[in-house]
């Protein structure tokens, strides 16, 4: 299990993350909602130890060091491979690092996305950027998969494709926890929904309570947000100077 406990993060003193409680088990896929500036990266940088946090972060009940790191994987929009390597000596470099890379996953979504092996990864487009850093992520052979927002920038066919596949390629103790403001295009996807506002989680709920509340992601959202509906007209309003016919 990994396992937040009352994590709070301060940049010059705005608190970013503030007593997050978090756990996620294994085999959940958990999608991580939130406006921008919610805190969703720097939860999943502090999971990292990329950034100093107070509070507590624990791998099945160990706090995260060299000897359990590589059971985490991170796919994020910000890049994290090599840009001189090809895909071909990404896949050597893993293979030599990590005991448990998934050859035949990696092998198997380079084809699905039909990615260049020999090219260096500086020279592929934005999408085939993000998708490289996904199936990097993937073929790791981590238990606990965190994506952020991995595919700014992508297709909507090459995502929606994706998910399907993730969702058939995945194994049971397999964990995904994946951040996007794409709520409609995961909501089949995940299993669990995690809702952030402001540093401070307002929302956690399985798809099966909100199935059984009748109620879609987008519902979820706008309910725990307080969404008001004529934001809109309001602005506007505003901003012309108008008032409403
Ligand atoms: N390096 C930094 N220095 C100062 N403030 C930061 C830094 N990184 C993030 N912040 C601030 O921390 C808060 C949370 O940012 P974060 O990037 O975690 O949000 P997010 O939910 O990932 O947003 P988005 O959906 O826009 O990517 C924001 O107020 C942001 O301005």
């Amino acid at each position: 299990m990994l396992e937040l406990k009352q994590v709070s993060k301060s940049y010059w003193g705005k608190k970013a993350l503030d007593g997050v409680d978090l756990a996620l088990g294994p085999g959940e896929i958990v999608g991580l909602f939130g406006e921008n500036g919610a805190g969703k990266s720097t939860l999943m940088k502090c999971v990292f130890g990329f950034i100093r946090y107070k509070g507590a972060i624990t791998l099945d009940g160990e706090p995260i060091t060299n000897q359990n790191i590589t059971r985490l994987s991170f796919a994020t929009c910000e890049h994290s491979f090599f840009p001189n390597l090809s895909p071909e000596s990404h896949r050597q470099f893993y293979q030599a690092h990590f005991p448990t890379f998934r050859d035949k996953r990696f092998r198997a979504l380079m084809d699905f996305f039909e990615l260049p092996y020999h090219k260096p990864a500086f020279n592929l487009s934005t999408g085939q950027k993000n998708q490289l850093e996904v199936i990097l992520a993937l073929s790791q052979g981590a238990d606990y998969i965190l994506m952020d927002e991995p595919f700014a920038g992508n297709d909507v066919f090459n995502r929606e494709d994706f998910y399907k596949v993730l969702l058939g390629i995945l194994e049971p103790n397999e964990t995904v926890l994946l951040s996007t403001h794409l709520l409609e295009e995961v909501e089949h996807f995940i299993g669990r929904a995690v809702l952030l506002r402001q540093g401070q989680i307002v929302g956690d709920v399985t798809t099966m309570e909100l199935e059984e509340q009748g109620k879609t992601l987008m519902d979820f959202v706008k309910e725990a947000y307080h969404y008001q509906s004529d934001r809109v007209i309001r602005a506007l309003k505003d901003l012309t100077g108008e008032e409403e016919p």
